[in-house]
């Protein structure tokens, strides 16, 4: 894939490049976006309304079979071009990655990833006491509409997913990495913003503050986002297409 002169001069010129990635990035892996999860047995449910507190608190099997789903899935599939890409580049410049995906694709293609701004899919804790639950769940690779969660070895209560409910507070590291990353930017500095739609807060305001710091914004995306206007270079494509030519 070509890209714009302006957008390689850019990257190439970077002492720092700080990547922004969303669900677009490992849709190309098979892992629905966030705003497409509906696939199946919760397409009549929005998707900001599984992943709350209340809706755990209400019903925990039917949503914890959400997410042993969406962990199946994560375990059946691979990193793609993109993640490989991103990987790639780290070994030869100053690469920090920070991410909304609650799956672990980059750290598969050999990412390190300083923020997981929505914590992970993989890491299962209770929901009463948090004890960390390292036991090895129970999942379904078909779609069940209920199953119930494992239970705390500590103190008998549910485990749930180890991700960033609506409502619930971001992990102060990850915010703290990711500020800092950020605040460390200087004029010449890349943002790459890729695979994210820009709603979500407030990892939906971290590209404006790349931007403040003087940072080059490039958004990698098949289409216009709410994040869009305030990038320098908008590349309409894919994570597995626009990345490796980024980096080659
Ligand atoms: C919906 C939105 C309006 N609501 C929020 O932002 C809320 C409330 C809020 C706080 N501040 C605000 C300010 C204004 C308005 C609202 C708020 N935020 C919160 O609740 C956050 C917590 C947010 C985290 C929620 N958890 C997730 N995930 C984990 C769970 C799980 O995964 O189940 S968010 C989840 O959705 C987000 C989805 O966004 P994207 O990743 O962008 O994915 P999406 O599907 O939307 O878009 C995909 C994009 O990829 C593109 N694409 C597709 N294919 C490709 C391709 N192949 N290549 C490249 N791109 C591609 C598409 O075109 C598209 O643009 C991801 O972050 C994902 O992690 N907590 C919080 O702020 O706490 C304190 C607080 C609390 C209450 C009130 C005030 C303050």
């Amino acid at each position: 894939m070509d890209l714009p002169g302006p957008v390689v001069a850019a990257v190439r010129g970077a002492r720092r490049i700080l990547v922004l990635t969303g669900a677009g990035m490992s849709a190309e892996s098979g892992v629905p976006t966030f705003r497409d999860a509906q696939s199946g047995l919760w397409e009549n449910f929005d998707p900001s309304q599984l992943a709350t507190p209340d809706a755990w608190a209400d019903d925990p099997p039917f949503v914890w079979a959400w997410y042993a789903w969406r962990l199946h899935l994560v375990r059946d599939v691979a990193p793609n071009a993109g993640h490989r890409a991103l990987a790639e580049l780290a070994t030869h410049r100053d690469v920090t990655i920070v991410t909304q995906n609650v799956d672990d694709l980059h750290e598969r293609a050999g990412s390190e990833v300083a923020a997981h701004l929505h914590g992970s899919l993989t890491e299962l804790r209770c929901a009463d006491c948090h004890e960390p639950y390292d036991g090895e769940p129970t999942l379904s690779p078909e779609p069940v509409k209920r199953l119930d969660p494992e239970t705390c070895a500590a103190c008998g209560g549910d485990v749930r997913p180890g991700v960033v409910w609506f409502g619930e507070m971001l992990p102060e590291a990850a915010v703290a990495t990711t500020e800092a990353a950020i605040e460390a930017l200087e004029p010449g500095d890349v943002c790459l913003v890729v695979g994210t739609s820009g709603i979500v807060f407030p990892a939906a305001g971290y590209p404006a503050m790349a931007l403040a710091e003087g940072a080059t914004v490039i958004e990698v995306n098949p289409v216009d986002t709410d994040i869009t206007d305030m990038c320098h270079h908008a590349i309409r494509g894919t994570a597995a297409n626009v990345l490796p030519a980024l980096v080659s």
